[in-house]
């Protein structure tokens, strides 16, 4: 389902040292015994997941879409960056949704961001769903403040049935408050950290209500975690990808710039960042996740990935077929100079672009890695996303990193908490 190649030669890095340290990997992994296993939840969540959990996803769905005409779902990092991603790559580009939107806030802090959300929900009907696995996160808290009181003072008591948390089942002052409150909860589990955790309600939950399919998105990473489970590394594209990144780095390409040539995976990036980021930067170690879209950023970080400091591998997210497209046609006066184009479609016209791209930059001394998915659809991103969480796991591990920790995000917090007096900083 996922076609992983390369620049170089895959049966060269796979040598039987390698090849042992990678069964030694897998064995943990699936053994949950390796380091982090307490976070390895995520690994056959798909499969367990019920019919009733879904279902109860998909109620609370269509009742938010019943009574709401925007949901605006609060959070940062894991609990964001998977919705985001999913809806961002499968609606459309324009008139996004007429009569049902999701917006999100708590992503940052921004003040002109959140004073003009309210304004512009002013005339809509609203719901929240604010997600937080540790429940004490500041920027959606803060926002959730905000929030909280503007459904309050519009809806008074109704606001709490509009107002949907997804946090800790135990712990949190998140869930202190919507205990007060009698809030609607749903459950990050325990076992499953934020950026592996798009699979859990934190995801589910934005997406059903944004419309789309969760059968088929599960049904793809239900697949995925069934097909990819196998220790087969030729073939196992999971663990080609893994595998091929570490090699890379240990030659000293530090840096891996994740290319794609289709928009609307601009926030697929922006998850993959923050997952081999945050699974992978410790220990003054691990690979610099980058993201760029082409052919927007040919005419901006063209030159530097074809000339610059040379410690940058490229990998491309390559979609095969496109799912709306359109041929370029002969002009008569060909005044453009671009009838040569004459019966090419953008669609192929992309796909020439990259193996193009792909070619000089490896001339210039640029790695290339590709990562070929058929389509964009719910099944092929259940299957795209769990395919970069397990590749993940494997790179760090190789790396000899725990993948499911971030313990180095606690200092700026606590730099910041400082200066702002925080009690107990
Ligand atoms: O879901 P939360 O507990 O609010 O966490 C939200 C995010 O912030 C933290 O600082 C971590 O670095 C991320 O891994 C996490 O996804």
């Amino acid at each position: 389902m996922i076609n992983v190649t390369y620049s170089g030669n895959y049966q060269d890095i796979l040598t039987d040292d390698k090849k042992r340290t990678l069964k030694s990997i897998h064995e943990k992994l699936y053994a949950k015994t390796g380091e982090g296993n307490d976070y390895v939840g995520w690994l056959d969540w798909p499969s367990g997941l019920s019919e009733d959990f879904l279902n109860g996803i998909k109620d609370t769905a269509t009742q938010i879409r019943e009574k709401a005409d925007v949901l605006i779902v609060i959070g940062i990092g894991g609990s964001y960056l998977g919705a985001k991603a999913v809806i961002e790559a499968l609606q459309p580009h324009f008139e996004k949704n007429p009569n049902f939107e999701v917006l999100f806030a708590g992503h940052q802090v921004s003040g002109p961001y959140l004073k003009q959300l309210m304004s512009y929900v002013d005339d809509k009907e609203v719901a929240l769903n604010v997600i937080s696995k540790s429940g004490t996160t500041t920027e959606p808290a803060l926002a959730f403040r905000f929030l909280q009181q503007y459904m309050k003072d519009r809806y008074g008591k109704e606001a709490e049935s509009r107002i949907f948390v997804t946090t800790d089942a135990e712990k949190g002052a998140l869930l202190t408050l919507a205990e007060e409150k009698g809030y609607k909860r749903f459950v990050v589990p325990d076992d499953v950290g934020g950026r592996y955790s798009v699979f859990t309600a934190v995801g589910l939950l934005p997406i059903a209500a944004a419309g789309f399919e969760l059968n088929q998105l599960i049904q793809g990473a239900k697949d995925a975690e069934d097909e990819l489970k196998s220790f087969n590394p030729g073939d196992n594209p999971a663990i080609r990808y893994g595998t091929i990144r570490h090699h890379l780095y240990e030659q000293g390409y530090t840096n891996e710039v994740l290319a794609t040539f289709e928009p609307k995976l601009s926030f697929v990036q922006e998850w993959w960042k923050q997952l081999f980021g945050e699974s992978e930067g410790k220990e003054h170690k691990g690979i610099f996740p980058i993201s760029v879209v082409y052919t927007t950023d040919l005419h901006s970080l063209g030159q530097y990935i074809q000339d610059g400091k040379r410690n940058l591998l490229e990998s491309f997210l390559v979609v095969d077929e496109a799912d709306e497209d359109l041929e370029v046609f002969e002009a008569e006066n060909n005044a453009d100079q671009l009838n040569y184009l004459a019966g090419l479609s953008l669609h192929e016209f992309n796909l020439t672009a990259y193996k193009g791209v792909s070619e000089a930059h490896l001339s210039g001394g640029v790695p290339q890695i590709g990562v070929h998915v058929k389509k964009i659809d719910e099944y092929h991103l259940g299957y795209l996303l769990y395919f970069y969480m397990l590749s993940c796991a494997y790179s760090a591990y190789l790396l000899g990193i725990n993948p499911f920790n971030q313990p180095g995000v606690e200092d700026y917090k606590t730099a910041i908490f400082k200066l702002l007096n925080k009690p107990g900083y």
